[in-house]
């Protein structure tokens, strides 16, 4: 399905990927872990083309994604949609019009001027919003959400291109515990209700652990782990984090508490 083959990218001197190499036969979570530093923002950059490959070849379902140009490209770019840890909102604009943007490479530039959207797609970004417990919030301006619901409705603007991948760079590093949690389990569920392939780079190894098959672990461009979240032993994230014996897995851990408080808390907020 999706397969890197010796993937490089340098800057300079500064080689960012050095020599990727991973297939993906089926639809599946996928998190990335490294240390700051070692590639994975580079790595998903590439895949979805916001940055090109000095070398090597990505392929998709047999489309050699690292050869596309202009408007194949651009498909490209909405078939693996992105989503970040600053959420990219337009903050003063309300959020079923940052979901509609999702659609932007549909609309003419006059339609998109004047928020003329059709009608199937406002409904559809309305039904998007509420399966992310986030309706009822459609009037608001995005700036005035907390950071969790302003990653769901960067989820769900992602959505609305319909995507066949979602790539997710550090999307929880900026929020609380508990809405961290509430954006992992919304990845998840679109994973595994949608069958889409979710890629994400984690900074927390339990993230990693806990919502995802597969665990990818990059070093200095390398990847130098690829197996199921049973096999990252302490020892193997010790190698992949270059840490010495003193390495704890809380350094790069925030542990969520599953306490009925944490659970009602998030609860309530998803019904907000
Ligand atoms: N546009 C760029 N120009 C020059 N160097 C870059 C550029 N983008 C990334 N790099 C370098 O490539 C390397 C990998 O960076 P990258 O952002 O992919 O790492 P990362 O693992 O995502 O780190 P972080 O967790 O801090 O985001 C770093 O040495 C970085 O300085």
């Amino acid at each position: 399905m999706l397969k890197f083959d010796k993937v490089t990218k340098t800057f300079g001197a500064n080689t960012a990927v050095s020599a990727a190499s991973f297939t993906v036969d089926k639809p599946m979570m996928i998190g990335i872990i490294g240390r700051s530093g070692a590639g994975k923002s580079t790595l998903l950059r590439i895949l979805n083309r916001l940055s090109d490959a000095t070398s090597g070849q990505i392929t998709f379902d047999g489309l050699d994604v690292t050869a596309l140009r202009g408007a194949a490209k651009r498909s490209w770019q909405s078939q693996c949609a992105m989503i970040f840890q600053q959420f990219n909102l337009v903050p003063r604009m309300d959020v079923v019009s940052n979901v509609l943007h999702g659609t932007l490479n549909r609309q003419s530039t006059l339609a998109t001027m004047f928020n003329l959207y059709p009608t199937p797609d406002i409904h559809k970004a309305i039904d998007i919003l509420d399966r992310l417990g986030m309706a009822a919030h459609a009037p608001k301006r995005a700036e005035a959400l907390s950071g969790g619901q302003q990653q769901r409705v960067a989820i769900a603007r992602a959505l609305m291109q319909d995507p066949r991948i979602i790539l997710a760079d550090e999307p929880i590093a900026s929020l609380d515990p508990m809405n961290a949690q509430v954006v992992m389990q919304a990845l998840r569920d679109i994973h595994e209700e949608d069958g889409r392939m979710v890629i994400a780079n984690l900074h927390t190894l339990d993230t990693a652990r806990r919502y995802c098959d597969r665990v990818i672990g990059m070093r200095d461009g390398r990847i130098v782990f690829d197996g199921t979240p049973d096999q990252l032993t302490t020892g193997v994230a010790r190698d992949i984090y270059g840490a010495d014996d003193s390495f704890s897995e809380s350094m790069t851990s925030t542990q969520i508490e599953q306490s009925a408080a944490a659970v009602a808390m998030m609860e309530k907020a998803a019904a907000l």
